[in-house]
């Protein structure tokens, strides 16, 4: 076993596992830490040491957010958060200590155990949701909640969730990174708001804590499948539809946490208070008072009134900030199948995100990410950031219909009335954003590969509409970027149709001799030519010719000389000398 220290106290042992950010260690300790440490720890000791990405180490912004966060991250303690015990800064080497957690993570059990009871997921999110309103509290955010994040213990028998990971989203979205236009997050998971490069808050975490619920239900979550950015919209434009296991005060629950609008999300303590009630009523031994409760668990889901806020985002104060509408490029990395277990995902936005060159500390002096004429087309910054991670990546071809970058319809050249087209139809939102149809429920599979004409050019619709129109049709819960319906188009008088071309005729006899016709054409060339010979032989001095032996020449010329006396008798006058007579 190949050991390296970490700082003085630490000896790496063996790779647990690598995620984006860093890979996870079982370590040692060697000697007790100092008063920096939040817990000295004991020689010999075992704990877990994610050590940063090297990436992010030789950033000197993250290296100070870093130090700068060691006192959150050190105070934050929870029975469902893992305790970050030190973090050490050495040369070009950046690690968190942590309590090493001897289980699973939450998306390994489901991959190998399948999907949890309805009553089993309410139980565990509620204890997640415990630990975010722990959090919330102390105005941390955790921003990439999902199962691999949620390390399970085995505590009196029972399976005890523990969330890990917290601030590292807070440490790789740092400017360093962000200067590329990008951000932080693991798609699947990623809340509207953060994928729009909106305000974020502490609603956020709300979001992956229902997406995770789903999740635990279903065994996937519900905007899977298709590429990075594909799964992106669906956040933006897709309603969850509710799988015929959940039941229904669940289901309430789970809709409530992702709903587009972060305002309307329940805050992180009545969120578990809610699941904790759900679990009781939705049980097999529950009581008719329980099922009631359960019930009525939507007056339970009152949102957080003064959420935490992420920093380095947009104020929600900024004028305008909410406004702006901001839609994420597509194809992700224009193309490997998205896989929703994915690690936390660097992708970009259309515009300088916070902390960019020119960045000021005052957060509220950051305006919304616009994309600026000089700025990289997010689609290169997108291709960049996979190759920067050696992620295989495929470009794709995406018709500029559904590039929705492309905030201005498109030129389209007039179409003429076709005969036989269909009367104008609106495609479906799925269609329109070249993705999956909604699917029945349990056809959904993890990278699932959008259908092939997923990008191919789509014809002229009959009526242009302005991009906005992207966004999904009127649904009596969504919020942003809401579209009214199109408005259904009247019935275009359908040309005259041309006549029906009469089958062709073909002869009686309806047998078919192949080669017949070409055979006729060569009698009929035979035929002519024996008869041009046969009238040349008459009518030409052609036999007297060949009676006095001449050559082809000399006729010829003999010919000529005839014609020209005939004619040139023909120009001295037109009566012909006669011979004197004898006398
Ligand atoms: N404190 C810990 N104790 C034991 N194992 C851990 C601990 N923290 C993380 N691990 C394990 O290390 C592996 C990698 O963790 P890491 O957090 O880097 O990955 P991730 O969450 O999948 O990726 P990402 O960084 O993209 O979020 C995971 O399989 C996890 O189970």
């Amino acid at each position: 076993m190949t050991v390296r220290p970490v700082g003085s106290k630490y000896l790496l042992e063996q790779p647990l596992g690598r995620g984006a950010t860093g890979t996870v260690w079982r370590a040692r300790q060697r000697e007790t830490a100092g008063a920096e440490a939040a817990v000295p720890g004991q020689p010999g000791e075992t704990v877990a040491i994610k050590v940063l990405k090297e990436e992010l180490a030789n950033d000197a912004d993250i290296v100070m957010r870093f130090l700068r966060e060691r006192s959150v991250l050190l105070r934050l303690t929870h029975p469902n958060i893992v305790r970050t015990r030190d973090l050490v800064v050495e040369g070009d080497l950046l690690a968190l200590v942590m309590d090493l957690v001897d289980g699973p993570d939450l998306h390994r059990y489901l991959r190998e155990n399948g999907p949890l009871t309805p009553v089993a997921a309410a139980l565990l999110t509620a204890q997640i949701a415990d630990a975010l309103a722990a959090s919330h509290a102390d105005g941390v955010v955790h921003r990439d909640l999902k199962p691999a994040n949620v390390l399970l213990a085995e505590r009196d028998g029972r399976m005890h969730p523990m969330l890990t990971d917290f601030g590292i989203a807070r440490l790789a979205d740092s400017p360093g990174l962000t200067r590329t236009h990008e951000f932080v997050g693991t798609p699947a998971y990623v809340a509207p708001e953060s994928a729009e490069g909106r305000p974020q808050t502490s609603a956020v975490d709300v979001y992956g804590a229902g997406i995770m619920l789903y999740e635990l239900v279903t065994g996937r979550p519900p905007f899977g499948g298709g590429t990075a950015l594909e799964v992106l919209h669906r956040h933006l434009s897709e309603e969850p539809r509710r799988p015929s296991t959940v039941p229904a005060p669940l289901w309430t629950v789970i809709e409530r946490c992702l709903s587009k609008d972060p305002g309307r999300r329940p805050g992180a303590e009545n969120l578990a208070r809610a699941l904790r009630t759900v679990a009781a009523g939705i049980g097999v031994h529950a009581t008719v008072a329980e099922i009631e409760a359960a019930e009525g668990v939507g007056a339970l889901l009152a949102p957080d009134p003064s959420p935490a806020p992420v920093p380095d985002t947009p104020a929600p104060d900024v004028p305008g900030a909410s406004d702006a509408t901001q839609v994420l490029p597509s194809t992700g990395r224009a193309a490997p199948s998205y896989d929703p277990s994915a690690a936390t995902s660097v992708l970009p936005q259309t515009g300088p995100g916070p902390g960019g060159p020119g960045d000021t500390a005052d957060p509220t002096a950051v305006m919304p990410p616009v994309p600026g004429p000089e700025d990289p087309h997010p689609w290169q910054t997108q291709l960049r950031a996979a190759r920067d991670r050696n992620e295989q990546t495929q470009v794709q071809y995406l018709d500029p219909a559904d590039d929705p970058l492309r905030r201005r319809p498109p030129r389209r050249p007039q179409q003429p009335p076709r005969p036989q087209q269909q009367p104008p139809q609106y495609r479906p939102q799925h269609q329109q954003y070249g993705q999956q149809p909604p699917q029945q429920h349990g056809q959904q599979q993890y990278g699932q590969q959008p259908p092939p004409q997923q990008y191919a050019p789509q014809p002229p619709q009959p009526q242009q509409q302005p991009r906005r129109q992207h966004a999904p049709a009127p649904q009596p819960r969504q919020q942003y970027a809401p579209q009214p319906q199109a408005p259904q188009q009247p019935q275009q008088p359908q040309p005259p149709q041309p006549a029906p071309r009469a089958p062709r005729q073909r002869g009686a006899n309806p047998m078919r001799i192949p080669g017949l016709g070409c055979l006729k054409g060569c009698l009929f060339t035979i035929v002519l030519f024996v008869v041009a010979g046969w009238l040349i032989w008459e009518l030409t001095p052609l036999q007297d010719w060949i009676a006095q032996g001449k050559g082809y020449w000399q006729a010829i010329g003999d010919a000529i000389s005839s014609v020209s006396d005939w004619i040139s008798q023909l120009g001295s006058g037109t009566e012909t000398p006669t011979a004197p007579p004898q006398q």
